[in-house]
């Protein structure tokens, strides 16, 4: 499986200078212990891309995103973002990179302009405050104390806190957490805008939707391993994407079939019937029924292995 950006060229020596390459990472690792929480990740990230990082609680996304962010060291392998290694990174570094956390913002003695203004300051060419206050929904909380806000309204600080220094890259740890449905759509939004300005995005979440809505190209992780990585439109190879015609039986059993042409399975399915049968829908399996798939024969598999070692 390659799992490196396209347009990269692969080392097998050191992590030379690559200026298409955002993230690079070669044989991470990384135990707690006996906690085995990354195990041999390759991934590079190309510049402008929004890549979304997927898989179960426990997989090891925060836990690669973290070292990415300078914020835990690694047992092994080679990293390097934005040419640097993140065990290394200083200040300068730093100031390139945009951070939302999984956890939510805790400063809530300030408003959320000051806690913006305050927080701008620190970066050589910050975005206006005001602006980020308007792409992040909260011009009539602008004055409020991130105390006295909602959970979804300190999510959205967060994001604000995350954009303001005008990151080169951003990462994003589930960002939408406690977001009613119409502030995830503005938010899609405004992540849309960033990646239109030439930000890479390094994205985790648990909506499978807004990976397909954001990602160009998706990663799924499972007990610290890359079980697949491609386009989101690709992920998991033509076979997961087969139509599925689902429809009811007279006697009331619910059918599935998996077909290349539906069209012609659903005629054979109405000729038998001789009329409409009921409950009858054709999808295209999400990327959300991809994933399942994916999780569970993987899981599946290292049960079998489990089994045959035992
Ligand atoms: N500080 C720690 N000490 C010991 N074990 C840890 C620590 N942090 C994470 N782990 C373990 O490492 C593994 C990966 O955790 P990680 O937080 O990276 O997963 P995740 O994919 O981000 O999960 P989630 O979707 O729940 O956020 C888990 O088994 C977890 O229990």
């Amino acid at each position: 499986m390659d799992t490196t950006a396209p347009d990269s060229g692969t080392t097998s020596a050191g992590l030379p200078a690559d200026t298409d390459a955002a993230v690079r990472i070669r044989g991470l690792r990384k135990a707690y212990g006996d906690v085995v929480a990354v195990d041999g990740i390759d991934l590079d990230i190309a510049r402008g891309e929004t890549f979304a990082l997927l898989g179960p609680n426990g997989a090891g996304k925060s836990t690669t995103v973290e070292i990415l962010e300078g914020y835990r060291l690694r047992s092994a392998g080679e990293v390097s973002v934005l040419g640097i290694d993140p065990a290394h990174g200083d200040l300068d570094w730093k100031a390139r990179l945009g951070i939302v956390l999984q956890s939510a913002t805790e400063s809530g003695v300030y408003t959320v302009r000051e806690q913006l203004t305050h927080l701008a300051g620190f970066y050589p060419d910050p975005r206006d405050v005001d602006e980020v206050i308007a792409a992040v929904g909260l011009v009539a909380k602008a004055r409020t104390r991130v105390s006295k806000l909602s959970g979804g309204q300190r999510r959205r600080v967060d994001v604000a806190l995350g954009i303001i220094g005008r990151p080169e890259l951003l990462f994003l740890d589930e960002p939408t957490t406690g977001f009613d449905p119409e502030a995830r759509r503005e938010f899609w939004k405004l992540i849309r805008g960033l990646k239109a300005e030439g930000t890479t995005i390094l994205l985790t979440t648990h909506y499978l939707d807004e990976a397909a809505q954001l990602g160009d190209r998706a990663g799924i992780i499972l007990g610290g391993r890359l079980l697949d990585v491609g386009l989101v439109d690709e992920l998991g190879g033509a076979s997961a994407r087969v139509p599925i015609v689902r429809w009811r039986e007279s006697d009331g059993t619910p059918h599935e079939a998996r077909t290349e042409r539906p069209a012609e399975f659903v005629a054979s399915v109405v000729a038998r019937h001789g009329g409409e049968p009921d409950a009858l829908e054709v999808i295209r399996p999400s990327l959300e029924d991809i994933y399942l798939q994916l999780v569970h024969s993987a899981g599946a598999e290292a049960h079998d292995d489990e089994e045959a070692l035992a």
